[in-house]
């Protein structure tokens, strides 16, 4: 069973404002990979992150996660899952929003701190989320998705807003976490980040352009980073649709 992977999806089409986003999807997540999802603004990272947790629409195909259909009810406490925008109260502390999704999600009191800890905010526990910079409004956001410790860990752009020591830490957590067998699907801009990745689906425009480990596609390109592998294998389908 634990090897069956931690997601499956299968030609998977979602339509979004009368418009069909994404084209027909097929990829799987191994259990205890840290897979990331990269491609520019608009490809359609989060409508395959949205469809991953169940809160999407979708036109046809398959979600599997966890061996179960996506959004099930039995994977409510399997799944976590960060958005963009982030969900924690303004007005609430840090240790209060925590507490207060912990008691929502069923989770143990105890992982409040645990959670804090773990994205470096013990030092702002008891600040207001409307004091905090950005990039600790991030964390504090993230950190509600680790309460539980879920099973599979879906991050939208978690990174975003971060100084590239922060941006360190955190890659670092989800190493950790993905060597205690948690599987994490991370999105990103960032290039650089793709290369801490164990696995990469490079999308565009709704579609998936590659999918494999930084280093194949570097070798299969024969590009040295993989902002060239990226823009390689767009010449390359451009060449191939012409
Ligand atoms: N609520 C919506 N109504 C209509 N179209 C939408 C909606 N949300 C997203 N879209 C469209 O769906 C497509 C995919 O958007 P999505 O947010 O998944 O992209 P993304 O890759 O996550 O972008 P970004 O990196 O900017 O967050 C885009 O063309 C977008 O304009």
């Amino acid at each position: 069973m634990s090897s069956s992977p931690a997601v499956s999806v299968q030609e998977l089409r979602v339509e979004r404002g009368g418009r069909e986003v994404l084209h027909g999807l097929t990829f799987d997540v191994p259990r205890g990979a840290v897979v990331g999802l990269l491609g520019p603004s608009g490809c359609g990272k989060t409508t395959v992150m949205r469809a991953l947790v169940g809160v999407q629409l979708v036109k046809s195909g398959q979600v599997t996660v966890l061996g179960e259909d996506a959004g099930s009810p039995g994977l409510r406490d399997r799944v976590g899952y960060a958005t963009q925008s982030p969900a924690v109260y303004a007005d609430l502390t840090v240790a209060e929003n925590l507490r207060y999704f912990a008691a929502v999600l069923g989770a143990p009191r105890g992982d409040v701190d645990r959670v804090i800890a773990q994205v470096g905010l013990a030092g702002a526990r008891d600040q207001p989320v409307a004091t905090l910079s950005g990039g600790q409004h991030n964390r504090a956001n993230l950190a509600v998705a680790l309460l539980g410790s879920p099973e599979l860990l879906v991050l939208d752009e978690p990174t975003v807003g971060l100084d590239p020591v922060l941006r360190e830490e955190l890659w670092t957590l989800f190493r950790t976490l993905a060597g205690r067998g948690t599987t994490l699907v991370v999105s990103s801009h960032v290039m650089d980040e793709a290369a801490r990745t164990d696995r990469l689906l490079l999308m565009r425009e709704g579609r998936l352009l590659a999918d494999g480990a930084p280093g194949d596609l570097r070798e299969r390109t024969g590009t040295a980073d993989l902002e060239q592998a990226f823009l390689h294998l767009i010449n390359e389908t451009a060449g191939s649709a012409a």
